[in-house]
């Protein structure tokens, strides 16, 4: 019996999803050394990479809670599922703008102290109901930094409600920009959604480039009283500098989807417990997603949706096949088929792909290969300066 490839789950992931784990499989939340891991939200950080570990996938968007760079330095394939939560992300933040702008927080919090007199609710309600008045969205301006999957839903869904939509992202993709709703106004620069909206959402990555990107200078350019979302990270926004735009009034309200000790002593923040992704239907998407990656590359080789590997993919047809992960550095190619032709081995189908300063090799191997033709292969192919990762597929 040949040896069960095991997959580990370092967070609670969607039964729909681990159910597409077949016999070849085992699922081991103990395990020490899986090939294959799923996660969510799980820091990584700190976790030193199981020598089997062949690939990681995100069953969701964000990646920082992964250290790519060692991943890839250690040539472990990370995937995330593009898409796969937007949804329900979208409609959260699209209840929390209609919610926090009609004060139905603070309305349902002040409401439950009256739950000790009696008779007399219905009446304090009507006598208190003037504190909650609040705004209606429509006609209002709606900033959205990041039209990615989230940010276009939301920036299409928005017009829809009758408000005017600003959008910035300078590294939009093609595919957002053709599903984007023309009633969007593209801007590029970061500042006029600052100048101009009443509503701010963001749904960028966190990265050293974005990292605070919400502090002291950039409140000092908005709008009075400005409704700021932030269903993203929490490392975003500057925490004390919000806290002191809050208790100004420069900020009205803070809603989060990634409170901490200090958002949650906030005056007017909104702390929600990191709700955006965790609807039924996204969490199925996530994992199914997710786990379908993971399989295709374990059994293949194919790579889609990794955000440190290229995109790479030959159809299978059982051929033995050998997958290599190097350098993108010149000659490579060369040298892996001159390595190849010496095993007397040859090549029935190949692509080679590049992402920044790597590229991945996929090659389908010709004939009745033994696996004794295999001996020595891996090792062979690892001398060559640059290579990171081989990988036998039989
Ligand atoms: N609250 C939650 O449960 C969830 C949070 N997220 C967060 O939302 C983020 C966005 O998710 P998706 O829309 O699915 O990702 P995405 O990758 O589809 O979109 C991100 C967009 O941000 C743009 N972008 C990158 N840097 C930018 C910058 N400096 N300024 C403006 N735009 C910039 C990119 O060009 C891209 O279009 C994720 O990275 C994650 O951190 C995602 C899913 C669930
Ligand atoms: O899995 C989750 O609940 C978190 C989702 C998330 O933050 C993401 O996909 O980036």
């Amino acid at each position: 019996m040949s040896k069960k490839t095991t997959v580990k789950t370092l967070n609670a992931i969607s039964e729909k999803g681990l159910s597409l784990l077949t016999e070849d499989y085992q699922l081991d939340e103990q395990a020490d050394n899986p090939e294959g891991i799923v996660l969510r939200s799980y820091n990584m950080h700190d976790m030193t990479f199981p020598s089997n570990l062949k690939a990681i996938a995100r069953a969701g968007a964000g990646v920082n809670n992964i250290p790519l760079d060692r991943a890839t330095e250690e040539g472990i394939v990370v995937f995330n599922t593009p898409g796969a939560n937007a949804n329900a992300v979208k409609e959260l933040v699209l209840t929390s703008l209609m919610a926090s702008s009609r004060q139905i927080f603070d309305g349902i919090m002040w409401v439950k102290t009256l739950a000790d007199q009696g008779a007399d609710v219905p009446k304090l309600v009507e006598q208190g109901k003037k504190q909650f008045v609040g705004k209606e969205i429509s006609g209002k301006t709606l900033g959205v930094i990041g039209l990615g999957a989230i940010g276009a839903r939301v920036a299409n869904d928005a017009v829809e409600l009758g408000m005017d939509v600003i959008g910035y992202d300078p590294f939009i993709s093609i595919d957002m920009a053709w599903n984007l709703s023309r009633a969007v106004q593209r801007v590029l620069d970061i500042q006029e959604v600052f100048e101009k909206a009443d509503y701010i959402t963001m749904h960028i990555p966190l990265t050293d480039d974005t990292k605070e990107m919400f502090n002291k200078d950039t409140f000092k350019v908005m709008k009075d009283n400005v409704y700021i979302l932030n269903f993203s990270r929490g490392e975003l926004v500057h925490d004390d500098d919000m806290k002191q735009a809050l208790e100004d009034g420069v900020v009205g309200k803070y809603i989060t989807d990634f409170p901490n000790a200090k958002t949650l002593t906030m005056k007017h923040a909104i702390p929600i417990p990191h709700l955006g992704a965790s609807s039924e239907e996204s969490e199925e998407n996530c994992a199914i997603m997710a786990v379908r990656q993971l399989m295709d590359y374990l059994e293949t080789g194919n790579i889609k949706n990794s955000v440190n590997f290229p995109d790479a993919a030959l159809p299978y047809r059982g051929h033995k096949r050998l997958t290599a992960f190097h350098k993108n550095i010149p000659n490579m190619v060369g040298q892996i088929t001159s390595v190849l032709s010496n095993f007397n081995l040859n090549i029935a189908d190949m692509t080679n792909r590049s992402y920044k300063e790597h590229a991945y090799t996929l090659i389908d191997l010709e004939g009745d290969i033994n696996d004794a033709d295999f001996m020595g292969l891996e090792d062979k192919l690892m001398t060559i300066d640059g290579m990171i990762m081989t990988r036998v597929i039989q």
